[in-house]
């Protein structure tokens, strides 16, 4: 069972338009509400290719009930943590040559004694059965400190899992004291850590690097259209995939990969091989549809040992 922790959930409503235009009215061409948050969309990913997953999430308000009934709908087992604040909204606006403007509440704030009961439900579902994976994912609240994820993976690792984390900022750069087996940072989220643009893959490989001496056994660095790379103590690995149609949706995308190199036993070759086709199959969805197996093409992805560092990245 992979086990995902969701400090900041949230409705992901995704409005289409032709064209974004500042100061006008539009009138949406489609619009749709999907649950989400990062930890919550691996979970939801994980349910559509039949892995055992529990999201562990905070909810709150309306929306926090609208959320649980997605989530219900989806078939995703919740492991539910109440907080006095509502869940957020998170909006993006999709146009249509595939430029997405994402607008993402800040979110509730939190309690100590919330953000304590959300640490004790993220290890709660490995009383019941043991989990290979527990997954912090997203950004944190106001209330929760940067220490948050440093403080899962301890725990984390005390409840004999492994540890990936998936977040930016100060919440990232603590987390690494604390060792996680994993980090799924994006190219910006490599650039903020690294302190420096990536333009090439060598760029890429050098920042992943950097996260390995800060203290991550493993880098699965996301690269967009570039694919992704995995740097670990095997050394580098490259995964790109062609895009089968046009980008209806990159949001999400990464949740996707996450979750199919975790489904897929979250280290080597072949589990960069399923986070690349998991992530191209979401960037062809829309919303943060997170894709099944018939939208998955393992077979597509091709895969480089000792990648050209000079690859410019698009
Ligand atoms: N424009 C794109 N074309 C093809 N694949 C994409 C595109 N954007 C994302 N992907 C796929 O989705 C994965 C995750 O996307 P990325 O944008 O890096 O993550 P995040 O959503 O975390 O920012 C990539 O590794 C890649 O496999
Ligand atoms: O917690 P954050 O960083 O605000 O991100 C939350 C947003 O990220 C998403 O999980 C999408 O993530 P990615 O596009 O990075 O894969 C949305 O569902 C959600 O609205």
């Amino acid at each position: 069972m992979i086990v995902t922790v969701t400090a900041n959930p949230s409705l992901d409503r995704t409005i289409a338009v032709d064209r974004l235009r500042r100061g006008e009215i539009h009138r949406a061409a489609s619009d749709r509400v999907d649950p989400g948050g990062k930890g919550v969309n691996v979970s939801r990913a994980l349910v559509a290719n039949g892995h055992a997953t529990r999201a562990v999430l905070t909810t709150g308000g309306h929306a926090g009930t609208e959320l649980l009934d997605l989530l219900g709908e989806a078939g995703v087992p919740v492991e539910e943590v109440p907080v006095s604040q509502g869940v957020r909204s998170n909006l993006t606006i999709a146009e249509a040559d595939g430029t997405v403007t994402k607008l993402n509440e800040s979110g509730p704030a939190l309690r100590p004694t919330e953000i304590e009961e959300l640490l004790v439900a993220a290890i709660a579902p490995t009383l019941d059965r043991p989990a290979s994976w527990i997954a912090g994912c997203g950004s944190l609240p106001p209330g929760v400190g940067p220490d948050f994820y440093a403080l899962l993976v301890e725990r984390t690792r005390n409840a004999g899992a492994r540890a990936a984390v998936d977040t930016s900022g100060p919440a990232f750069a603590e987390s690494l004291r604390a060792r996680p087996d994993l980090v799924k940072p994006n190219r910006d989220e490599l650039a903020e850590a690294a302190r420096t643009p990536i333009a090439t893959l060598g760029d890429a490989v050098r920042a992943a690097q950097a996260l390995r001496d800060q203290g991550a056994s493993a880098v699965l660095a996301s690269l967009g259209a570039d694919g992704a790379i995995l740097v670990d103590a095997a050394g580098v690995h490259h995964a790109r995939a062609p895009l089968a149609g046009p980008v209806a949706s990159t949001v999400g995308a990464g949740d996707a990969a996450l979750a199919g190199f975790l489904a897929a036993g979250g280290a080597g070759p072949d589990a960069l091989a399923a986070a690349v086709a998991w992530g191209t199959a979401a960037v062809a969805l829309p919303g943060s549809i997170m894709p099944a197996p018939a939208d998955i093409d393992l077979a597509a992805v091709e895969v480089t040992a000792a990648p050209d560092p000079d690859l410019v990245l698009r």
